[in-house]
């Protein structure tokens, strides 16, 4: 299988904060959820990906080329999609259509209408005057209107209504069937991602805490619910993270065979969900 992105050893000082050897690989064809907390790194990953940031070591590949080497060539055969506006305030759609269509060897004309339409998208309006979703789509409209093989959005979908959020997911899905695209997305809100997403790369404080398939993911993990007096200082080492009050628990475990073997039937087993799964890795034992 042909990896799109491969990404090692990524690092970053900036102060404050350290993305610190940062590995993952997506392969072709398929959708990557790129999540984490606030503050996490997703957002300096992704820039240092597109060559917008100088980095302080580690190798970044994209279609196999040295994203730095071959910048222009990559640029090409990328759509991006950034949570901050690159286009002109005081133009209309329509104008900053004109002037970013240049840039690209196979602009698609009639994909762009397609979706202006689609997205209900005035193109005659100025980009200043478009709230933060219309922005959004319109970042979209331009992505998806060059025949790119690589979508790479940093949180598209948190400007967004839940209504077109889903039409989106199913948009990103059509893409993959119909053009074996790639997808690397990186969002808070993972239930978008439980929909769709094949991967799930999970990064914390600079660091990769996960980065497998997200079945992988969801059933190597078990939310476990019971009574306090259950825990013993020996069970506890058994969990990620844990929320107590004074009479039960609640926790999550990388170890779902241990724990049915250490419990049997004295607890309750739950399959977690992402959101449960980045909560428990985040906050480990610090639950209030
Ligand atoms: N140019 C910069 N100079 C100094 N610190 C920076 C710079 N850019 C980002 N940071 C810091 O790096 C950390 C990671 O930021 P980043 O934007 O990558 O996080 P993120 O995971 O995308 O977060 P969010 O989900 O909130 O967008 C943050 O603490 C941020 O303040």
């Amino acid at each position: 299988m042909e990896n799109v992105l491969e990404i090692k050893g990524l690092s970053k000082n900036l102060g404050s904060f350290r993305l610190d050897k940062v590995s993952f690989s997506l392969p072709q064809g398929y959708i990557m959820g790129f999540i984490g907390p606030n503050g996490a790194g997703k957002t300096t990953t992704i820039k240092l990906l597109m060559n917008l940031m100088h980095r302080d070591g580690g190798d970044i590949r994209v279609f196999g080329l040295d994203n730095r080497r071959y910048e222009k060539e990559i640029k090409q055969r990328i759509a991006f999609v950034y949570d901050e506006s690159y286009y002109y305030e005081d133009l209309s759609l329509q104008d900053n259509r004109r002037i970013v269509a240049r840039f690209y060897r196979d602009w698609d004309e009639k994909a762009f209408q397609r979706r202006l339409r689609d997205f209900d998208l005035p193109p005659r309006k100025k980009l200043k005057n478009l709230s933060r979703g219309m922005r959004t789509k319109f970042g979209l409209a331009i992505a998806l209107s060059h025949t790119a093989e690589f979508l790479i959005m940093d949180e598209p979908t948190s400007g967004l209504d839940p209504v077109f959020r889903s039409e989106l997911m199913d948009i990103l899905q059509q893409l993959l069937v119909e053009e074996n695209k790639s997808v690397l997305f990186s969002t808070h809100i993972t239930t978008d991602l439980e929909r769709v997403a094949d991967y799930i790369c999970f990064i914390n404080q600079g660091r990769i805490v996960l980065c497998q398939s997200k079945d992988e993911i969801l059933q190597g993990h078990v939310l476990v619910k019971g009574a306090l007096e259950r825990l013993s200082p020996e069970a506890e080492r058994m969990f990620i993270g844990l929320r107590k009050n004074h009479y039960s628990f609640e926790g999550l475990s990388a170890d779902p065979r241990g724990i049915r073997q250490f419990f049997g039937d004295g607890v309750l087993l739950e399959s977690p969900g992402l959101d449960d799964i980045m909560v428990f890795y985040v906050r480990g034992n610090h639950h209030v």
